[in-house]
């Protein structure tokens, strides 16, 4: 098998980093429709926020000073001169000894700079005895002090997660540019590939599992993906259907033939799309499984050559398609999702190559424990067994029982 162009795992990364650009098209999507997208703007802060001083917690409002040396033993004494009502403008101005009570959330009056909880002192009539004393702008949320105008709430390529969509919430910001979604193509070719609904299967035949899988992960990860129906080894039909989804998205992954078997058109019809610039960058990484990816770059857009097997299809889609999408997608830096974890049992390894193993976790102290999920990259059933995939590195010799190991989850 010649693979011309064998690249490492990190090697893979930089290339991709470097060739895959984001999709420069964006939309205006309203707050309710925006969890997960990245955004195409910076957010500015125009007003205060709060945009008043508000108590932290149910008490009396007090200049801090008032309560210094207040204690227990020795309460200091204030005048009540009112209090605030919840969401109310608070009137009253508080001088020297005086004290006004305050909701959780309330306005505090013009004068007062913290809040003695009313755990910490007593009322009686007009006069509270204080026995703590407060530090200024104590049990209070200064105007101003979540976001202040004219600072930069968010910056452009943020993803926006439930506590971004709440910071845009508090400004009152409804409608926001965001990156279009990224939509990408999808395609398993074979002649051996029958569609997964297949009842009667014919001997030599198998199910479509990549159609599901890839698709499936893609979605998870917030994409839109076009499914092509079956490419056969024959170069037109293989080249019309890869065609129609590369015009129509913003990356296309094919399974399959990405080896070089007699039948495998992969390479040649990659090769013919677009403007084929720079054409094939990668063919080979040097991974265990998915050795045979290959990765090109034509008229700006990346196509992925994935491995048939159905693991090797899933890693390296996990691996390297995240980060493409990711790219695509404009997010400001791609984070694969870990966890450190104590592997179970020696697991042996060759130099020169990045192993991925599946890997299954159990509930364990101070870590998880890893036990590896061993099998060919053509079987299901592995995968189905574990949680996520552990790397051993491409200079190690294999990992031994007791050894801490990043995991990446299955994402
Ligand atoms: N002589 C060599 N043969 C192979 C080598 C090698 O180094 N020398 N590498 C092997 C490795 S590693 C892999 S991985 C496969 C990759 O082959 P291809 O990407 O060309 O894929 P195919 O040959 O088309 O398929 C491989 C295998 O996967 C099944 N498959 C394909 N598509 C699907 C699908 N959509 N759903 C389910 N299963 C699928 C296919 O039937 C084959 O069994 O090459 C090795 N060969
Ligand atoms: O390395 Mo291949 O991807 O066996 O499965």
């Amino acid at each position: 098998m010649d693979f011309f162009r064998v690249q490492s795992v990190k090697r893979m990364r930089e290339l991709i980093d470097q060739q895959v650009r984001r999709t420069e098209k964006t939309e205006e999507v309203r707050l309710s429709e925006a969890l997960g997208r990245v955004l195409a703007e910076d957010i500015k802060v125009t007003e205060d926020v709060p945009s008043f001083t508000r108590s932290t917690v149910d008490g009396y409002a007090v200049i801090s000073k008032d309560t210094y040396g207040a204690s227990e033993a020795m309460p200091g004494f204030l005048q009540v001169i009112g209090e605030v009502e919840m969401g109310e403008v608070a009137t009253k101005v508080i001088h020297s000894g005086q004290a006004v009570y305050v909701p959780t959330g309330g306005m505090l009056p013009e004068g007062s700079d913290a809040v003695v909880m009313i755990e910490d002192c007593e009322q009686v009539q007009d006069l509270l005895n204080v026995t703590r004393a407060v530090a200024k702008h104590e049990n209070v949320i200064r105007r101003g002090e979540d976001a202040s105008s004219g600072d930069v709430l968010l910056y452009k390529g943020k993803t926006l997660r439930p506590q971004e969509l709440g910071a845009l919430a508090s400004l009152g910001i409804d409608s926001i540019s965001v990156v279009r979604k990224v939509v990408i193509g999808y395609l398993s070719s074979g002649d051996e590939i029958v569609p997964y609904d297949t009842k009667e299967l014919a001997l030599g035949k198998i199910r479509d599992v990549n159609g599901v899988t890839i698709p499936a992960l893609a979605k998870q990860w917030g994409v839109d993906v076009k499914v092509s129906h079956i490419a056969s080894d024959q170069f037109n039909d293989f080249y019309q259907k890869a065609e129609r989804l590369f015009q129509e998205c913003d990356a296309l992954f094919i399974s399959g033939g990405s080896s070089v078997g007699a039948k495998d058109y992969t390479t040649e019809v990659i090769e013919s799309l677009g403007d084929n610039d720079p054409g094939i960058v990668v063919h080979g990484v040097a991974v265990k499984p998915g050795k045979p990816t290959i990765f090109s770059v034509s008229s700006r857009k990346p196509v992925i050559g994935l491995p048939g097997h159905p693991a090797s299809a899933m890693i390296i889609f996990q691996l390297f398609g995240k980060q493409i999408i990711s790219r695509l997608g404009g997010e400001e830096k791609y984070k694969p999702v870990t966890t450190k974890a104590v592997l179970s049992q020696n697991i042996p390894s060759s130099p020169g190559r990045t192993d991925y193993i599946r890997v299954t976790l159990e509930e364990g102290t101070p870590f998880l424990k890893a036990t590896p999920a061993l099998g060919k990259s053509g079987l299901m059933k592995t995968l189905v067994k574990s949680d996520g995939l552990l790397e051993i590195e491409e200079k190690k010799e294999g990992i031994k029982q007791g050894d801490i190991v990043t995991i990446h989850y299955f994402l």
